[in-house]
């Protein structure tokens, strides 16, 4: 495949008037020809913008370690004696990695095959052959909601048994990926609502009849969305009250079913004037629901009929389940006062000595509330032990609900556990819950890519996946996802991209880069700050962020950019765009969120933790209710094994399924290199050569030390990056192990000249540069600032790259709180004596796990009582207690 496809490199256009120098590596001249100078130039031109040649790049020595400081004369001074450049391509990766094109494309076609397991039924079933009510049908078909009238696999096997009036039994809805799990729980709970619409009484003021719980703010806010549009439907038909000769019933009814959303990143005091109103449908992230039950009085959950645990697997995992426990005592109690309440009212009028049974009690509106249990659903496409715990404890006989097209021939749709096991039907020793593979339209792929070339296959990757006309995806499915493993990366590679210039004269023009670019674009937009960067190499490609240190509005601005539909016009720079787009995250976005048209999902780090459920996950953002995708995960070489050992794990419990969709096919890096640089023979290697090189240069330009600048932000992702990574759990050590890594290599990947040793001390500068600052602005701060100051500094706030300052590591472990580490970090260290500087790094970085580990636990203790607490903006930390709440 020639790798000029659709999307043009920007290696300069006037460069066959100006030819390129090689770059030779420690052992290998890469490529006879530069990429400019080549007969592919005409076609390599840029797209939109100009682009310079690139100047030269600087011929290393014979040992191809070059002593390389930035090349003008006036930065000359700051060069660092430590910095280097070794060629990319000194160690190319070995034959044995290596697929050649054509086995990777007939892998690819017979995946194209197969077929999807996730999408609406071709057979005769319909919605209203499952009992869903007329409304709920006629509102799904219609414009609005656009779902049509045919279940999916889930939707068939759970509907008729959620349906049913049979508060008896809870439920486990387990589901592959996009497959619909949202409407299989919502149209349930609306469906059981609905017959109040016609009571004169109902209002708001009922309280709150069901709530919905969601592990993130975004994945929250989604289901919010589909309950609102869903709460939207008509509340009769027309036709059917004329029919039934019933018009006056079908005008009483009441629109009181309304949906509301707590999560944190919005005022507690709008919450709970909300609450106080009524929210009979809340959709809520844990923290956040836990806060009100303990804090507003004025929340009634004490008539609740239903709770969801979306991505229950999630939810239970270390940090969530105290919380969710919290949250099942405190609705328990609420549900008890309220019947007790309603109790003593009736013996008030029947007189005190009257016996009533607790289902007999009725408020004053005449419903028995209580003669029903509240139903639990338990929903994921991976549910594990500790949901297996939970049902075994706090589930009535749970009934397992699984999609029939997912399994074929190994499992029924609807699973009862056997009574005779425990108490509920659930033993705690078996394993109920098989691995679901993913969509078996799917197509996954692995590549095995050395340290230093991480940054360029990941260039390369997004280049195929989003050129028009790449085998890769549909050209209206062009958007991209990348997961890497810390907030810091996700800094790193956004402003990275947008500060990219290929063809750049100025190897060190000063320290004005990046950080002035973005100042002048902020106040090109009136102070706001940007939430879409582009970069040369895609052009027309807006790229966005999330992760959980951003702001709660640039969150949300970032994924409604990222989801606006093809040829919308968002207020992004790239509002005119039809093109794809390209989403940089953490694990934040794995779980749950429904983004159109992603054609391709990347994980540059494999994830961190999870394993196998995490990666099903991330992957399951792509080929959605049917539809085709593809997926890419690096592994670095001593990583390699971790393939199979994925796909063993897809296949373990689901043999039948598995087959055609858990097989991760292996693809080299230079294949990928040359499908995404193009030209001929060995050209791509000097493309990719080009285009590292432009990332260095893009550091060095930007070598000052404020919290923007390239360098800091570039030195800050490389430490984040290995403190990530040592916290791969005990069980994959054997593969993901800090001393693993080759440090040096790994810092090209961030585009660092430095020896590991200089980034760390430069990066401890930083530090105390950054502490000494935070503690001036705290003592400005107790001087009360004017209105002018407090608005500039809340703008200040609002900016997405300040936001990782100050946390003590990168690794983002979103929860509702968006920014607490879920695990210890464990990063095994050397002992003292055996000390290199390599172990000196290891040192440092197990030293800010520890760190982040504390505040972890602060935090979680914060959050056990329910309360912040906080001082100058400082969470506390005294008392007799470790952490103390004053
Ligand atoms: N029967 C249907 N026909 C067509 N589209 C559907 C149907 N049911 C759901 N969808 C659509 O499928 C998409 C995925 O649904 P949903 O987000 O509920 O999947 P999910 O199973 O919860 O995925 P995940 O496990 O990733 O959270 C949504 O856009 C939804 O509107």
């Amino acid at each position: 495949m020639d790798g000029d496809d659709g999307l043009m490199l920007n290696f300069a256009a006037s460069s066959s008037t100006k030819p390129q120098q090689q770059h030779k590596g420690k052992r290998s001249a890469p490529s006879q020809q530069p990429a400019a100078s080549s007969s592919s130039s005409k076609r390599s031109k840029v797209e939109s913008g100009s682009s310079a040649p690139i100047k030269k790049a600087p011929r290393p020595s014979n040992d191809g370690r070059q002593t390389h400081g930035p090349s003008s004369s006036a930065s000359s001074s700051r060069a660092k004696p430590t910095t280097f450049i070794s060629s990319l391509f000194s160690k190319v990766p070995q034959a044995d990695t290596l697929q050649t094109d054509e086995d990777a494309e007939e892998e690819r076609r017979a995946r194209n095959k197969a077929k999807p397991t996730n999408a609406p039924g071709s057979d005769a079933s319909t919605f209203s052959g499952l009992g869903l009510d007329p409304l709920l049908v006629a509102h799904l078909e219609s414009k609005r909601m656009s779902i049509g009238s045919r279940p999916t696999g889930i939707q068939r096997a759970a509907l008729p048994t959620l349906l049913q009036d049979d508060d008896s039994r809870d439920a486990l809805v387990h589901a592959q990926t996009g497959s619909g799990k949202t409407l299989t729980y919502l149209l349930p709970i609306i469906q059981s609502l609905l017959p109040l619409c016609t009571e004169t009484w109902i209002d708001r003021s009922v309280g709150t009849l069901a709530i919905i719980l969601a592990p993130t703010r975004e994945l929250a806010r989604q289901i919010y969305e589909v309950a609102e549009k869903l709460c939207q439907l008509h509340l009769s038909l027309r036709e059917q009250a004329e029919e039934d000769g019933d018009e006056a019933s079908a005008a009483r009814r009441t629109r009181w079913l309304v949906p509301g959303l707590l999560s944190g990143g919005s005022t507690k005091n709008h919450e709970k004037s909300r609450l106080r109103k009524g929210i009979p449908l809340l959709v809520a992230t844990p923290g956040r629901l836990l806060d009100h039950l303990q804090n507003t009085s004025s929340f009634d959950v004490g008539k609740c009929r239903w709770l969801v645990l979306d991505e229950a697997d999630r939810l239970l995992e270390m940090g969530f389940k105290e919380t969710l426990e919290g949250i099942l005592k405190a609705m328990d109690g609420r549900r008890r006062l309220a019947c007790n309440t309603a109790m003593e009212a009736m013996q008030e009028t029947m007189g005190s000595d009257a016996r009533i049974a607790y289902e007999d009690v009725e408020d004053g509106t005449g419903v028995k509330w209580w003669a029903k249990p509240r139903k639990v659903v338990l929903c994921s496409a991976t549910l594990d032990e500790n949901v297996q715990t939970l049902a075994g404890t706090h589930l009535r006989r749970p009934q397992v609900l699984r999609g029939s097209g997912e399994m074929p021939d190994t499992a029924p749709a609807t699973e009862q556990a056997d009574p005779a096991t425990s108490a509920n039907g659930i033993d705690p020793g078996s394993s109920l819950y098989p691995r679901l593979a993913a969509p078996a339209q799917l197509r996954q792929n692995a590549v095995v890519v050395p340290p230093k070339l991480r940054l360029v296959t990941l260039i390369a990757l997004l280049r195929s996946a989003l050129s028009r006309n790449s085998s890769v995806v549909n050209a209206d499915a062009r958007r991209v996802i990348v997961f890497v493993s810390c907030t810091d990366s996700v800094e790193f590679l956004w402003h990275a991209l947008g500060g990219v210039k290929m063809g750049e004269d100025d190897e060190a023009g000063g320290d004005d880069g990046d950080e002035n670019s973005d100042n002048e674009e902020e106040k090109a937009s009136k102070g706001k700050p940007k939430i879409a960067k582009e970069c040369e190499l895609f052009p027309s490609t807006p790229i966005y962020r999330l992760h959980g240190s951003l702001p709660q509005s640039d969150r949300i601005a970032s994924l409604k950019g990222f989801s606006a539909g093809m040829g919308k016009k968002t207020k992004t720079p790239s509002s005119s765009s039809n093109d794809g787009a390209i989403l940089l995250c953490t694990s934040v976005a794995a779980r749950g969120l429904d983004l159109p048209s992603v054609g391709c999902v990347i994980q540059l780090d494999p994830p961190t933790e999870g394993g196998v459920d995490e990666y099903l996950h991330r992957i399951g953002r792509t080929a959605r209710v049917g539809k085709e995708g593809e997926s890419w995960i690096m592994f670095l070489p001593h990583e390699r094994e971790a393939r199979e050992r994925l796909e063993g794990a897809m296949q373990q419990d689901d043999k039948a399924a598995a087959k055609s969709s858990s097989v991760i096919s292996e693809v080299g890096a230079d294949y990928i290199l040359k499908r995404g640089f193009g030209g001929r023979g060995d050209e791509y290697e000097s493309r990719a050569t080009e285009v590292q090189l432009a990332f260095e240069r893009w550091v060095l330009r930007t070598s000052t030390s404020s919290p923007t600048s390239a360098a800091t932000l570039a030195r800050k992702a490389f430490l984040s990056h290995i403190r990530a990574y040592a916290t791969h759990p005990s069980n994959e050590k054997d593969l993901f192990h800090v001393r693993f890594l080759h440090l040096g290599h790994l810092a090209k990947s961030f585009a660092l000249r430095e020896a590991p040793e200089v980034i760390k001390s430069n990066a401890r500068k930083e530090a105390a540069k950054g502490a000494a600052a935070a503690v001036a602005a705290n003592r400005d701060r107790r001087v009360k600032p004017d209105k002018k100051e407090r608005l500039e500094a809340r703008a200040g706030k609002a900016n997405g790259t300040a936001a990782t300052d100050g946390k003590a590591d990168g690794v983002d472990d979103d929860d509702e709180d968006a920014d607490l580490p879920r695990t210890a970090i464990k990063a095994d260290i050397p002992s003292r004596s055996s000390r290199g500087a390599k172990d000196n790094i290891l040192e440092d970085v197990s030293r800010g796990s520890k760190n982040a580990d504390a505040e972890a636990r602060m935090y979680a203790k914060v959050r056990a009582l329910g309360k912040q607490s906080k001082k100058g903006g400082m969470l506390g930390s005294y008392g007799a207690d470790e952490f103390q709440i004053a």
